[in-house]
């Protein structure tokens, strides 16, 4: 066929690049496929367009962070690589064609420095032993190159020369922080952590802005190809003012799209403490801090307590493999932004939770693949969703004033109507059917509505079982 392929010493037994014997371009419709077989019913249900995949040139040196376990082996030896597919069995590497050339010579170096030191790897059978994992991160835009020892305990003796001697065989780093994990788990990072050397923290960029990364942040492992997703992401919030940036990590999308838009507001969320720190600084550092604020909460719990007094234009959400909540996508249904853009790196979850999203009136509007990890088979997709209501407002209702529907005591708004009556019946209502019901019980009056385009325009009468079903609705929520 004439196209590239790649090989590696070791790809029989390393469970990384499952796919490396396939040749790009097939991975590519291979993913292509996948997001087609998933999302691909929805898209066409909403007449979404369900655009090409966004590859890469070369798909090598694409990840900027590399992590290995350790092992004992014979003679007092320290093994590192990757685990064999299924296995705990360390698979050594000498260059992995996937990572950043420094990553795993670095990683290399930390079990030579560890066998001289007779510092004892992890047991994970037993629970014994001193360390369980190097991560190491490479700037991509900078050359900071950040190592994190990962320990079963606190205490590190001999710390000094441990700093010494890894700076002596790996000159490349820039800091070193030691996290301990003391949790029997496969989770390779706990929460505690200190700085061994530098300042703690490295920096890279990312659409002309300046990150800050800590040892327990998230940043994404393959920079090029998140300054494509983050355009998409950024792209789909059109003329937002004011965006919620769920699942913000370090903050890198809120603040990219404010430092991209002059006067955008943005509040970013995320869980984890540190990510959150890193992240008032990122926006400080790249001078948005007047307008970007961040909150250290559980998304889902902040969207009950705080978010649901907030407004927003578009909400960019950008949860873990796992998914969002139902509670949390409800509870940014209720407030109505006009643009939803889900940034996922599972197409499954993704699928399920965007379910939720358009019961409540979203409808997609762009499904956007992009390639993040060639030789694997996983994609990311930014899918960009818009409101069926503000289509309808557009369209039917010119004089709509949503604030005298929602004031109503004991009131429903239109999307919770148009839930309760899926659920209860499987029908689906249009707004204008509520609005014609709730006109005929006196609820609204005609002017607040429904004031035709022109003359002529044509309103559809709700037919009978679906004005029995709002009806059934509207007595749930006693309104009528
Ligand atoms: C896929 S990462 C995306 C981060 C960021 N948008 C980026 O591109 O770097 C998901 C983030 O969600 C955070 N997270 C996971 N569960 C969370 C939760 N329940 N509430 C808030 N943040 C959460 C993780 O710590 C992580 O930073």
């Amino acid at each position: 066929m004439g196209y590239k392929t790649y090989t590696c010493p070791i790809a029989r037994d390393c469970g990384g690049c499952e796919w490396l014997a396939v040749p790009y371009p097939i991975q590519l419709r291979r993913k292509q496929e996948q997001a087609e077989g998933l999302l691909g019913g929805m898209a066409k249900e909403d007449g979404a367009a369900l655009e090409p995949i966004r590859g890469v040139e070369e798909p090598v040196r694409y990840r900027h962070k590399a992590a290995t376990p350790f092992a004992h082996a014979r003679g007092g030896r320290v093994l590192c690589g990757f685990y064999a597919a299924g296995t705990h069995r360390i698979v050594p590497c000498e260059s992995c064609l996937a990572e950043d050339e420094r990553a795993r010579r670095i990683l290399n170096g930390v079990a030579r420095v560890a066998e001289r030191l007779h510092i004892p790897p992890y047991d994970e059978d037993r629970g014994v032993g001193v360390l369980r994992h190097a991560v190491v991160r490479c700037g991509w835009k900078t050359d900071d190159v950040m190592l994190v020892l990962v320990t079963r305990v606190d205490e590190l003796r001999g710390v000094e020369r441990l700093v010494s001697e890894l700076r002596a065989e790996c000159p490349e780093v820039t800091t070193i922080a030691q996290n301990v994990n003391d949790r029997r788990t496969n989770a390779i990072l706990g929460r505690r952590c200190r700085t061994l050397f530098g300042p703690g923290v490295m920096h890279d960029e990312l659409l002309g802005c300046r990150f800050e990364i800590g040892p327990t942040s998230f940043y994404q492992t393959n920079p090029a190809q998140t300054e494509v997703l983050y355009g998409l992401a950024i792209e789909g919030t059109g003329d937002a003012r004011r965006v919620l940036d769920a699942y913000c990590g370090t903050g890198t999308i809120g603040i990219c799209a404010a430092a991209e838009t002059p006067g955008m507001q943005v509040v970013g969320v995320e869980q984890v403490q540190g990510a959150v720190a890193c992240a008032r600084r990122n926006a400080e550092a790249n001078g948005v801090a007047d307008r970007c604020g961040f909150v250290a909460a559980d998304a889902t719990s902040w969207m009950a307590r705080e978010g649901a007094r907030e407004h927003f234009d578009a909400v960019i959400m950008d949860p873990p493999r796992a998914g969002s909540t139902p509670e949390f996508l409800t509870g940014v249904a209720d407030l109505a932004p006009g643009r939803v853009v889900y940034v996922s790196c599972n197409i499954v979850t993704q699928t399920r939770d965007l379910e939720i999203l358009r019961v409540h009136g979203y409808r997609l509007e762009r499904v956007c693949p992009v390639d993040m990890f060639p030789h694997t088979k996983h994609v990311e997709t930014v899918v960009l969703l818009g409101r069926e209501l503000e289509k309808s407002r557009e369209h039917v209702y010119l004089d709509y004033e949503p604030s005298k529907e929602i004031d109503l005591p004991g009131g429903a708004t239109y999307e919770q109507i148009k839930a309760y009556v899926l659920e209860h019946t499987g029908l689906k209502v249009s707004h204008l059917y509520i609005a014609q019901v709730k006109q005929k019980h006196g609820i609204i009056e005609r002017e607040c509505y429904n004031k035709p385009k022109s003359e002529d325009a044509k309103q559809p009468q709700c037919p009978p079982e679906k004005e029995a079903a709002i009806e059934a609705a509207l007595k749930h929520f006693k309104m009528i």
